[in-house]
């Protein structure tokens, strides 16, 4: 068994399929919420790590965000497991030698087509929930992994994997997320019904890109890393 710090940054705890993946695995989800002044887990009482999205933006002066840049910059260097989602890649790519700014073309939200920066060795593609108007600029040495016609969508340095995407996301969540991100998308312009009716049609077929990626992250997991 792997326990798993999963860093949240929303009052919720519901993890998705992260959490379910996990649970398939054997593995123990430990939610971790420093915005509420919650102590990150030591590294060596987990064995990997995942840092999920949320409204901030990571490069708004909060104590917390500051905080996990270290954790994260601190698990990279011990070699543990990284996976690091939308506003998480965001606070990794600064904590990893990068940069997260506003977007430069507006909000990406709904079902996007991810695809893989070298098409000749595959890698990651696929269809993904997303919802962001913030992006990044990964560090000089990430090898970027693929990307949206907008944004960077993945990259990989070291022991860490970064989307900018939401492969935890559950169709409850994305209506919940909708409901709290009303503003952000009214200044956007966004056709919210059009999303939701697409939403609905991508959970209905279970997703298949987004199990297929935590699939294959979790499988580089060691079965047995709890190091308590
Ligand atoms: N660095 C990575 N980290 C995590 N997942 C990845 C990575 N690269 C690719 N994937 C995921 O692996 C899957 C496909 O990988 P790849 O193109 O290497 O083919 P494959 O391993 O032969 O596929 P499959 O095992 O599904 O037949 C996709 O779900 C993709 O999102
Ligand atoms: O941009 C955002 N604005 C929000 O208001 C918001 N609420 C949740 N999240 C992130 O969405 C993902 C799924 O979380 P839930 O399944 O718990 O809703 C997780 O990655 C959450 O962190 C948000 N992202
Ligand atoms: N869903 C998210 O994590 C969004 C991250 C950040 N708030 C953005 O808008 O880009």
């Amino acid at each position: 068994m792997t326990t798993i710090a999963v860093i949240t940054h929303v009052d919720r705890a519901d993890v998705g399929l992260v959490d379910e993946v996990a649970r398939e695995r054997g593995h123990e989800c430990r939610i971790v919420r420093p915005y509420r002044g919650e102590r990150l887990s030591e590294l060596d009482e987990v064995g990997a790590v995942v840092a999920l999205g949320g409204p901030q933006a990571a490069y708004e002066d909060h104590p917390y965000l500051a905080d996990e840049e270290r954790f994260l910059s601190e698990a990279v260097g011990a070699d543990v497991p990284v996976l690091a989602i939308c506003l998480g890649s965001q606070v990794l790519a600064r904590a990893l030698g990068g940069a997260a700014h506003p977007g430069g073309a507006g909000l990406e939200a709904g079902i996007i087509d991810v695809k893989p920066a070298d098409a000749a060795s595959g890698g990651i593609a696929g269809r993904f929930f997303s919802f962001h108007s913030d992006s990044m600029t990964p560090p000089a040495s990430a090898e970027v992994l693929a990307a949206s016609d907008r944004y960077v969508q993945a990259w990989a340095l070291g022991s860490a994997l970064a989307v900018q995407f939401h492969p935890e996301m559950t169709l409850a969540g994305v209506n919940e997320l909708l409901g709290l991100e009303g503003p952000k998308l009214e200044r956007f312009g966004a056709d919210v019904a059009a999303m939701q009716a697409e939403a609905e049609r991508y959970f209905a077929a279970g997703a298949p890109d987004a199990r297929d990626l935590l699939d294959h992250w979790f499988d580089l997991l060691p079965s047995d890393r709890s190091r308590h």
